[in-house]
């Protein structure tokens, strides 16, 4: 379904359309069993605007393509295919040379302040050279120096010129980087979990910094987190990234007080609760993040997601993933029958890669001295056993043929953002064309 531009988007500092950025797979392990291709698609086809003064918040689980993003609006990794349109100006394709005078505009502030700052240079170098870079020299170097200090609360800030980060806690040493990143006057700030190193005391006081900032220095932001606490504090929008992709968009408020994408859901129920009568297991994302090398078909999130339905995406390695879970291979102790019996049925089959095929029909195989006929028995027994996973909304039929067990699987379909009224979502559950909204409980 086509994606409608975002509300404001003629305002829009930043217009990304359709990035995708991908890096090459060194030749290993890894690369011989996900076959071709050899690459990792750390952003896959990510679509967004970044308004004039705006803090958006990039949020998602570690290797979801954040920081890759972050980068990639800057010039600082290359985009494989796609748009970054800085006020008007095409960025993706510009070499360096011509990328580097559009750098003042648009900076970077990093995690670990410690590593962002040369321990042998003082606070005044530091904060200046950015400046001497681009030509400004002598007392003019200085004085704006000194006014970037003051204006990140490193005040009077004649005494920390002399200083070196060594002598500077956590906090300070954030402030000077944010000084020397302010310091050419930009208009973006990428904010790549500028707090998530400080001690708790500190971070909600940097958080006031930057906000503060904005308004001064008519700042926008894009913060990168994993923690959504920040981000609700921080952002007017956040957007949910999942391995690669953007599944939710929307104003903070809304999207924490109606999270509509399971993802988010599940991000928001996992976020610690520390009033008593709210206590108890918070419900965490299932599973592992697959890998990006190799992403899920259909909706990436489909395999952890227990509302995923036909149009998902169910392939193979769902069902083998199913039965490697039933054999209690997963997890010990976990197996759904005897460990005879499931050992029995395991080696029904003649090869597990079978369910590897990237296909909507699959072949598998029976071992030696077994049949299609045990191969089939076996996963009519899981189904039978577990009717409500959710892999088996998503086959569509299971038989014999030609010495094999072949399962054909719904057709998978990449959900684009939709229009919910509130956040845009990727997710075929607010898609009419597929189910009704009311199925999300
Ligand atoms: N230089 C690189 N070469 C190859 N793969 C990379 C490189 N940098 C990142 N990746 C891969 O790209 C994907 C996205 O990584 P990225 O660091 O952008 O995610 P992230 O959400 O920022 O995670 P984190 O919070 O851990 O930094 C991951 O699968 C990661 O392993």
């Amino acid at each position: 379904m086509p994606t409608k531009p975002e509300q404001g988007a003629e305002q829009a500092l930043i217009d990304v359309s359709g990035l995708h950025v991908r890096y090459a797979l060194r030749r290993g392990p890894l690369a011989r069993i996900t076959g071709g291709g050899g690459v990792i698609r750390a952003v896959d086809g990510v679509s967004f605007q970044l308004r004039r003064g705006e803090v958006l918040g990039l949020v998602g689980e570690s290797g979801s393509g954040k920081s890759t993003l972050g980068r990639a609006l800057l010039g600082l990794v290359p985009a494989s295919s796609g748009s970054i349109r800085y006020a008007g100006t095409e960025l993706v394709g510009r070499s360096e040379r011509r990328m580097r005078p559009l750098r003042r505009r648009l900076q970077m502030v990093f995690q670990d302040p410690h590593a962002s700052l040369n321990p042998a240079m003082d606070v005044g170098t530091a904060v200046g050279h950015p400046l001497r870079i681009h030509g400004v020299a002598g007392k003019d170097v200085r004085d704006r120096v000194v006014e970037a200090l003051e204006l990140v609360g490193l005040s009077p800030a004649h005494r920390y010129l002399s200083l070196r980060p060594g002598d500077l806690s956590g906090g300070q040493k954030q402030r000077v980087v944010i000084a020397r990143a302010t310091i050419l006057g930009p208009e973006l700030l990428v904010a790549d979990e500028p707090v998530s190193m400080l001690d708790m005391s500190v971070r909600a006081k940097i958080l006031r910094l930057m906000l503060d900032l904005r308004q001064q220095l008519n700042l926008t932001y894009l913060y990168i987190t994993h923690d959504l606490a920040t981000a609700k504090l921080f952002c007017d929008r956040v957007a949910i990234m999942y391995l690669g992709r953007i599944v939710e968009i929307g104003r903070t408020d809304e999207v924490f007080a109606d999270p509509k994408h399971p993802y988010t859901r599940a991000l928001l129920a996992a976020i610690p609760d520390l009033r008593p009568e709210h206590a108890g297991p918070r419900d965490v994302p299932a599973g592992e993040i697959p890998d990006a090398a190799r992403p899920p078909a259909g909706c990436s999130y489909h395999p952890r997601c227990p509302h995923a339905f036909a149009p998902c995406g169910f392939e193979g390695r769902d069902l083998r993933a199913l039965l490697e879970a039933r054999w209690g291979r997963d997890e010990p102790g976990t197996a759904a029958g005897s460990t005879a019996d499931l050992a029995a049925e395991s080696a029904r089959f003649a090869d597990l890669d079978d369910f590897l095929v990237h296909s909507e029909r699959i072949r598998i195989r029976p071992a030696r001295g077994h049949t299609a006929a045990d191969v089939l028995q076996t996963l009519s027994a899981a189904r039978t056993d577990a009717p409500d996973e959710p892999v088996w909304r998503g086959v569509r039929a299971m038989a014999v043929e030609d010495h094999a067990a072949v399962v054909e699987f719904e057709p998978a379909t990449d959900p684009g953002l939709l229009d919910t009224g509130t956040a845009r979502v990727a997710c075929h559950l607010f898609d009419p064309r597929f189910a009704p909204a009311e199925q999300v409980s």
